[in-house]
C-alpha cells in the first residue's frame, strides 16, 4: 500500500494546500503534454476546495478540461448534481475558461445509449489525468462504487471509460469512471473530512471484503495515494 496520509488544522487550510498541489499538477500536465484533464468529486466536501483551485491565476484555464469521478444521473438543475457543484464553485473566476465534460448525457436514465454518449466524450478527454481526486461516503463509497452496487464489480475492474450503477444507497442511478481509469492519473487524492470519515478510512484499511466497502479496491490497488484529511 503507498498511501501519504496528511493532515490539516482545518478546513480552509486543507482546501488551500490541496488546490496547491492539484495546481502544481496542473501545470505539470500542460508544461509536458499541453493540456490537462483533471476529475473531481461532488458530494458536500469539495465546495471549499473549489473555490480555492478555482481562484488560482496562474494556470492556463483554457488548456484544462474538467470532468467528474461519478454524477447521480440528474441534469443540471438538481441541487442533487455534481456538474451543478462544479460550476458553482469550481468554474469562477480564472478557472470559468476551463471546458467541464459531463457525465450526465440526457434522458431519463443512464442506459446503453446514454452511457456511449457520455463515453464518446470522455473518449476525447487528455489523458493521463494531471489529477484525480476522490472523495468517500460513510458506507465506504467512492466515485460512486457503492456497496451493493449492481454493476459493482464491472466497475472496479473493467475498461469502461465509464459505466452506469445503481445501488440501494445510492438515491438515484448513477455513472462513474470505472477504477481502471481512474487509476490513469498522475496525482490521485482522497479528500475527506470529520472524525467520522477518518474512523470509516481507518476501518477501510483493516482486512475485509472490497464488496462491503468499495474505497478498500483503491486503497490495494497499488497506486499512490495522497490522503488530505481535516476534522
Ligand atoms: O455521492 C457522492 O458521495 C461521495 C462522498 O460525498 P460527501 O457528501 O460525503 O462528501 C462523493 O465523493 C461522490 O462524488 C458523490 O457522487
Amino acid at each position: 500500500m503507498t498511501i501519504d496520509r496528511r493532515s490539516f488544522a482545518d478546513k480552509p487550510t486543507l482546501a488551500a494546500e490541496l488546490a496547491e498541489s492539484v495546481a502544481d499538477r496542473i501545470r505539470a500536465a500542460i508544461a509536458e503534454r499541453g493540456a490537462a484533464a483533471i476529475a473531481v468529486s461532488g458530494g458536500s466536501t469539495p465546495g471549499k476546495f473549489f473555490q480555492a483551485l478555482g481562484k488560482t491565476r496562474d494556470i492556463d484555464w483554457d488548456k484544462v478540461v474538467v470532468t467528474l469521478v461519478d454524477e447521480r444521473w440528474v441534469d443540471e438543475t438538481s441541487d442533487r448534481s455534481n456538474a451543478r457543484l462544479v460550476n458553482e464553485k469550481l468554474l469562477q473566476g480564472p478557472a470559468a475558461v476551463a471546458r467541464f465534460f459531463p457525465l450526465y448525457s440526457g434522458g431519463s436514465e443512464p442506459d446503453a445509449d446514454a452511457v456511449a454518449r457520455t463515453d464518446a466524450l470522455m473518449a476525447t478527454l487528455p489523458l493521463p489525468f494531471a489529477a484525480v481526486i476522490l472523495g468517500m461516503g460513510n458506507d465506504g463509497h467512492t466515485a460512486s462504487f457503492f456497496p451493493g452496487g449492481d454493476t459493482l464489480d464491472e466497475a472496479l475492474t473493467a475498461a469502461g471509460p465509464t459505466l452506469a450503477i445503481r445501488a440501494p444507497g445510492a438515491g438515484e442511478p448513477r455513472i462513474t469512471f470505472t477504477l481502471p481509469r481512474l487509476l490513469e492519473t498522475d496525482g490521485l487524492y482522497l479528500h475527506i473530512e470529520g472524525e467520522e470519515k477518518s474512523r470509516v478510512f481507518d476501518k477501510a484499511l483493516e482486512d475485509g471484503p472490497v464488496e462491503d466497502m468499495p474505497i478498500r479496491a483503491v486503497l490495494r490497488s497499488g497506486a499512490p495515494v495522497t490522503v488530505y484529511w481535516c476534522p
